[in-house]
């Protein structure tokens, strides 16, 4: 076996705080760059340009029902004892636009998202009419009156011309496709995403598509990171593992910081004989941000810079790489997208259940957040050690239990940081 043992001097780290650690990490956020897709392919992407409305909207006099357009003063008086007879002298199909003009006493039929005569100031709905053919002309019967106004929606009604559609910063979902179809821009501008190549260690991991063998594990933290890197806006490149020779190692993570915006490495980074990303971390080209972070999971967690580059490498425990991309990665990947607020979300919430365990660092427990009572509370996970995978599925928050001798009782009020979820 061609293994070498790792020597560096992994042992004396400072750690430092979670938010020292995120302040350490965002003056290297670098603009990801602007590229233009198709309307169809810019879902979940980030919107690179304000957006304003290059013409009012609706941009005609729209009708709202099926029904007749008409002057409301022609009905002036009507009742059933005295009705009114209306000549029917245009029909106007959604699409269509009026041909003739409405003059006292006459009516066009119309229909719903058609355009309203000018001269006509309300539409009256079919089931208040009944239509009438006397000597081959066609009336449309009203037997009260119609205010002004009715079911006619005004230019302007939604959006006035020039007004502000959409920030540059939000993402792109199904409302506001709806707005960029509105107004007709078939290509749109969005953030390029930040390309961020994974690369796990340790020569227990299988691929997995692989048969197991005892003694070795499938490889789950890459596939795991390649959901979290897409969800948060980026593009994920799964490369092969970094083997253990520590010269190839460094030549393999620095041909792919030059080739990638982000490295994340998983795994090989506490201090195991093995564990060789601590001494990939430093060397001349390379300036390290942290090594030790006052929190769990994920106490080892690194962050390196090359060349404006950063290098993550996160725990091998999957529940420590889970937490370790959602406070440190996430966060670059949506500075670089220009999001307003790259953070997980915190909320303030009532904790469920006892959490007995203490600790002198943060921990961030994975949890349920629950809202049926009414107010938010979170419940930590049974199983919420670094080394388990199971229980990661079912989270959708971090509690941030503070450092603690005596553990935390139900009821007491807690934060928690909102996780949203995969999207592939
Ligand atoms: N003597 C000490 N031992 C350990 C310490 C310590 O302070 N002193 N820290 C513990 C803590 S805390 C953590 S977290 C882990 C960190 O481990 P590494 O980042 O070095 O990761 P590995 O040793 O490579 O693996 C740990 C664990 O994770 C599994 N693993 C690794 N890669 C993957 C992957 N891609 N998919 C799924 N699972 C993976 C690996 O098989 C191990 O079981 O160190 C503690 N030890
Ligand atoms: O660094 Mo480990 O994830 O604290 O358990
Ligand atoms: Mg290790």
């Amino acid at each position: 076996m061609n293994k070498e043992a790792s020597t560096g001097d992994k042992f004396h780290r400072q750690a430092i705080s979670a938010a020292a650690a995120q302040a350490r990490i965002m003056p290297f956020v670098a603009t990801s760059g602007i590229e233009r897709v198709k309307i169809t392919e810019s879902a979940g992407r980030i919107l690179a340009e304000d957006i304003y409305a290059p013409h009012p909207y609706p941009y005609f006099r729209r009708s709202g029902m099926d029904g007749y357009a008409i002057i409301s003063g022609d009905t002036q008086n009507c009742s059933a004892e005295q009705p009114v007879l209306l000549e029917v002298v245009d029909q106007i199909p959604c699409g269509s636009l009026p041909a003739i003009q409405i003059l006292p006493g006459t009516a066009a039929r119309i229909m719903t998202g058609a355009k309203v005569p000018d001269e006509a100031d309300t539409v009256v709905m079919l089931e208040m009419t009944e239509q009438k053919v006397q000597d081959g002309v066609t009336y449309v019967k009203l037997i009260r009156e119609i205010p002004p106004g009715k079911n006619i929606t005004p230019v302007g009604f939604e959006v006035a011309d020039g007004d502000k559609l959409l920030d540059k910063g939000c993402k792109i979902s199904a409302g506001e496709i709806s707005v960029l179809a509105t107004f007709g821009l078939a290509e749109v501008p969005v953030m390029r995403r930040p390309q961020v190549a994974v690369l796990s260690t340790g020569s227990e991991l299988l691929k997995v598509e692989e048969p197991l063998q005892d003694g070795k594990i499938r490889n789950s933290n890459t596939y795991m990171l390649a959901c979290q890197i897409a969800e948060a806006g980026g593009e994920p490149h799964l490369l092969e593992a970094i083997p253990d020779q520590l010269d190839r190692a460094r030549q393999i993570i620095s041909e792919a910081l030059a080739s990638y915006d982000i490295v994340i490495t998983t795994g090989g980074v506490s201090v195991g004989d093995y564990d060789i990303m601590a001494d990939l971390v430093k060397g001349p080209d390379v300036e390290l941000l942290f090594n030790k972070v006052m929190m769990r999971p994920g106490s080892v967690t690194t962050a390196a810079v090359q060349d404006g580059k950063l290098l993550f490498a996160l725990s091998g425990n999957p529940g420590a790489c889970f937490v370790g991309f959602e406070l440190f990665v996430r966060p670059l990947i949506g500075g670089m997208l220009g999001r307003p607020q790259p953070f997980l979300p915190e909320i303030e919430a009532e904790l469920g259940a006892d959490y007995p365990k203490i600790n002198n660092f943060t921990r961030f427990v994975r949890g349920r957040l629950e809202l049926s009572t009414g107010k938010p509370v979170v419940y930590p996970a049974l199983l919420d050690e670094s080394s388990v995978m199971i229980t990661i599925k079912d989270s959708d928050v971090l509690i941030v239990i503070p450092p603690t001798t005596t553990g935390i009782q139900a009821g007491e009020k807690v934060k928690a940081l909102k996780l949203s979820g995969a999207a592939w």
